[in-house]
């Protein structure tokens, strides 16, 4: 069996932090950042590394990376002792930290890749080849020369993980790597994640507060809460165990059907069960989705053409509801809305 690309045993890293007590005296106090975390990772996996604010994951990557020594317990990235082969590590993983940059702010963007392909000692050829590859599949043309702090936030992170792939790492670590971007942004890194991981089949642990990140980016995902691991699994796995609801979003053609009384445009409401028909003009040819079991009708929107129906698997399916909702209406198109990573991680929290 291959060695894991990470394997932490018992890791643990406290800070002592002083604070005022009273006027003149300031008294310390040990603060237990990541206690006792104990989890390993397959070279290939995608992994993401969830938790609240201040639960635990940046100290757990700093120790992964080698920035940070752990008061106790143990740490291989990479088949490495972070803190102790720390150039060797250098030369196998990429990290981006959203927040912070590993560019040379006033230097242009094509001179940070020329400095980093020297520092991993690339040969000139190899470093040519893989800057063009991922100039082109980041957009980053038209930036090459521009100053690192001329660049939207967007261009920057774009150029911060063309910079840590630059030398093709055996292990990608992405600390909140779509904070900030706009819908349009996000979704074109996440896609190039993707297919550069199918690509190169690189190993990705990820800290996000976003839900489309870990649901497009990662197979499993760990949770932390004050440093210590509090679920290790998958997304839906988490979503089952925390009873999170899930979000059935039909977009329906105008007219209900009753379930075997054919569609057709004016039927009125009352195909459903339990169904408060409502009154007037337009809203007679809404379909009406109340009443569906297991589910809750959360929201009518757009004349009653989109409803949003919640419900808690384990109770029912997203296909039976859909199937439900196609014997009152025709339904037009269907998407499924996963929980607030938020929400879902409070909900776990409160769980424990
Ligand atoms: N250098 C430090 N000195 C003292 N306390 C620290 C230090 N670094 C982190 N901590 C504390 O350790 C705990 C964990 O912090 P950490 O930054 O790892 O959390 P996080 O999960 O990454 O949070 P966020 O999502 O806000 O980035 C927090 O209570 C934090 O205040």
């Amino acid at each position: 069996m291959t060695e894991p690309i990470i394997d932490v045993a018992g890791l643990s890293r406290d800070f002592t932090v002083r604070a005022p007590a009273g006027r003149l005296r300031r008294a310390s106090r040990t603060v237990h950042a990541v206690h006792d975390l104990t989890f390993s990772v397959p070279e290939g996996a995608a992994v993401g590394y969830i938790g609240a604010n201040g639960a635990g994951k940046s100290t757990t990557i700093k120790m992964l990376t080698g920035i940070l020594v752990p008061t106790a317990g143990t740490a291989r990235t990479c088949g490495k002792e972070p803190h102790r082969q720390r150039r060797e590590l250098a030369r196998e993983i990429g990290v981006v930290f959203g927040q912070r940059t590993q560019l040379w702010w006033d230097l242009p963007l094509h001179e940070s890749f020329r400095a980093l392909a020297a520092i991993h000692r690339l040969p000139s050829d190899r470093a040519a080849r893989r800057q063009a590859e991922l100039v082109d599949r980041l957009d980053l043309g038209e930036f090459l020369d521009t100053p690192v702090r001329q660049l939207s936030l967007g261009q920057r992170i774009r150029g911060e993980i063309a910079a840590a792939l630059l030398h093709s790492p055996r292990l990608l670590v992405l600390d909140e790597p779509t904070i900030g971007l706009d819908v349009l942004s996000k979704e074109r890194l996440r896609g190039f994640l993707v297919e550069e991981r199918a690509a190169h089949g690189t190993s990705l642990l990820l800290t996000t507060h976003d839900m489309d990140d870990v649901q497009r980016l990662t197979e499993r995902i760990l949770v932390v809460d004050h440093g210590q691991m509090a679920f290790d699994g998958t997304l839906a796995g988490l979503v089952d165990r925390v009873g999170a609801q899930r979000v059935v979003v039909v977009d329906l053609l105008g007219g209900a059907h009753g379930a075997g009384a054919g569609a057709g445009a004016g039927a009125g409401v009352g195909g459903g069960a339990g169904g408060a028909g409502e009154a007037g003009g337009r809203a007679a040819e809404v379909p009406d989705l109340h009443g569906i079991p297991g589910t809750e009708l959360v929201a009518v929107e757009a004349d009653g053409l989109r409803q949003r129906l919640a419900f808690t698997p384990g109770l029912t399916t997203a296909a039976e509801v859909i199937a439900a909702v196609a014997a009152r209406a025709t339904v037009r198109d269907v998407a499924i809305e996963e929980p607030d990573i938020e929400d879902v991680v409070r909900r776990l929290y409160l769980s424990q």
